[in-house]
């Protein structure tokens, strides 16, 4: 498999880099845009490369086809120069309207870009209010941590137009983001009015003693929690009415909500004591994990469970099979701008083994997608292989140099060392680009044979094989022979023999 181009590297501005915005930078970018975040916070360049480096261990392990090379990150130093050329602004600033507003004129006056906010309860209306361009302005709220969950609530207002929502949803879509359009404006759009409730529900049962922190978490994540995460309230409620189904679940549950078993819109007095309590019942629960940690423990099981549902394409699954399958068609668009003689892949989840790193058959592999690479660069591709001919591989010496892990990308490259009308003596080479240069994980060295398939014996090359075949060798006898071409296992430093061996 080889790994998705993006045609022409696009650019996000991130204004304000905090939780959310580092987020979505790390989404941005891990998926093949080009980033400038702007925060005046000295520590901001910090946080967001924490961010970044917790994505890039959870965001490859949930792609089956590889996620395009990453972008370029970069911190501006003004908000005017993260926005310049922009194709797209997320808004990511604290929550307050008037700052929001400011943020969102100084962006305005420097960009044309489409502007998504972040903010968890502002309605677009009201962040458009005395705008330059207030259609270009709209609510793009995304869920904590952004790299991993693809829901973002997509608001516009009546000033925004229909084909600037579906690019921006078309746009969403292609950072593996399922960009839900919320049909009216509404304070705290869907998920927050839903979690406000369930979070002022639980504020009264800590303020009145009912229960802990760590016992509503255990009521959450032993239950209902479970039952969310893959089918939500009404899917599962359903079920719950049996047979009978939602109607029957209706009339036997309706008449509780007139009781009513909740406090609905009344909030707790929100004292001292009562963040106080909270606060320490938290530390009391939690405090022993760092948030690093705790984010880690929770992007692995976030990963787990996104693995399953994609296994069984329901749910967030489905949206992450989707983008799979968007990439992997670009891929095929793609393919004919791969260089000739280098081959890009990307280490998939299913390539890793118990050691956690890339397991011994997927060098093999990642080796013989290089030759076959090379062989279609020569004339002896599928085209030929149909027509009856093909070289198949008669030797190996396979050399372990370094490991690799879900999503590092590797570039095969191939070496003509010798031939003749029927033997082809190759070198392989597989290296790891990174910050700091390329490093080998591994060699091949190899000898094909040329064969008439329907004979099933060897035969020479067609001319017109041999003759590219001749110029790539002749080109390629410039470059030194691998100091390690020829080498046997074992000739490092000779173990001695058993006893009584021939
Ligand atoms: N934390 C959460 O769970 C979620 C938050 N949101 C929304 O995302 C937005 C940001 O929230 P968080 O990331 O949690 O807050 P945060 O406090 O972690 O980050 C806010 C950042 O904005 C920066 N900032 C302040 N003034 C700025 C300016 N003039 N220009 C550029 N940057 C500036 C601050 O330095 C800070 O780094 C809010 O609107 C919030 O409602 C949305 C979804 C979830
Ligand atoms: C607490 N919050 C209102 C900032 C939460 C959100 O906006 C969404 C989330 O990630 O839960």
């Amino acid at each position: 498999m080889t790994a998705p181009q993006i045609q022409s590297p696009r650019k996000a501005a991130i204004i304000g880099g905090g939780v959310i915005g580092g987020g979505w930078a790390a989404r941005f970018l891990l998926n093949g845009w080009d980033v400038a975040v702007f925060d005046p916070d000295p520590q901001a360049e910090r946080r967001v490369g924490e961010v970044i480096a917790n994505a890039r261990a959870a965001l490859p392990a949930l792609s089956d086809t590889g996620l395009p090379p990453e972008g370029r990150l970069s911190f501006a130093s003004t908000l005017a120069e993260a926005v310049t050329g922009a194709d797209y602004v997320q808004e990511s600033v604290s929550e307050r309207l008037d700052l929001k507003h400011r943020v969102l004129a100084e962006i305005q006056a420097a960009s044309d870009a489409p502007i998504g906010s972040s903010t968890s309860g502002f309605k677009p209306s009201e962040l458009q209010q005395g705008a330059r361009a207030p259609g270009r302005i709209f609510v793009a709220h995304p869920f904590n941590p952004v790299y991993l969950l693809p829901l973002v609530e997509l608001v516009p207002s009546a000033a925004t137009p229909p084909d600037e929502v579906a690019q921006v949803q078309a746009l969403l879509r292609d950072i593996g983001m399922f960009p839900l359009l919320v049909r009216k404006e509404i304070d705290a759009h869907i998920g927050d009015r839903l979690l406000e409730a369930l979070w002022r529900e639980a504020l009264w049962l800590v303020h009145d003693g009912i229960a802990t922190t760590e016992e509503i978490d255990d009521v959450i994540r032993f239950s209902f929690g479970l039952r969310w995460a893959q089918m939500g309230l009404f899917e599962t409620y359903r079920i719950a009415g049996g047979e009978a189904g939602m109607r029957h679940f209706m009339a036997q549950f309706g008449p509780a909500l007139a009781w009513p078993w909740s406090k609905l819109t009344d909030t707790p007095p929100f004292t001292e004591a009562l963040v106080d309590r909270i606060a320490s019942q938290s530390d009391a629960q939690s405090g022993h994990h760092s948030i690093r940690d705790l984010e880690r423990i929770r992007d692995d099981n976030l990963v787990a469970f996104l693995r399953a549902l994609k296994d069984r394409d329901w749910g967030a699954g489905r949206i992450l099979n989707a983008h799979d399958q968007l990439l992997a068609e670009r891929d095929v668009q793609n393919a004919t701008q791969h260089v000739a003689n280098e081959t890009e892949l990307v280490v998939l989840p299913s390539w890793i083994d118990y050691n956690g790193h890339m397991t011994e058959s997927r060098y093999l592999f990642a080796g013989s997608q290089t030759v076959d690479q090379f062989l279609a660069s020569i004339g002896a591709g599928l085209d030929y292989v149909r027509d009856g001919h093909s070289y198949y591989t008669a030797e190996t010496h396979l050399r372990h140099l370094a490991e690799a892990r879900a999503g590092d990308r590797i570039t095969g490259r191939v070496q003509v060392l010798g031939h003749d009308d029927k033997r082809l003596h190759l070198w392989i080479s597989l290296v790891r680009p990174g910050p700091d240069g390329e490093t080998e994980i591994a060699t091949l060295e190899q000898m094909l044979l040329h064969v008439d398939m329907a004979a099933g014996r060897t035969c020479p090359a067609g001319a017109s094989v041999l003759a590219q075949l001749a110029a790539r060798a002749a080109s390629d006898a410039a470059r030194p022979r691998p100091a390690a071409a020829g080498r046997h296992v074992g000739a490092g430093r000779p173990l001695p023999q058993p006893e009584g061996a021939a």
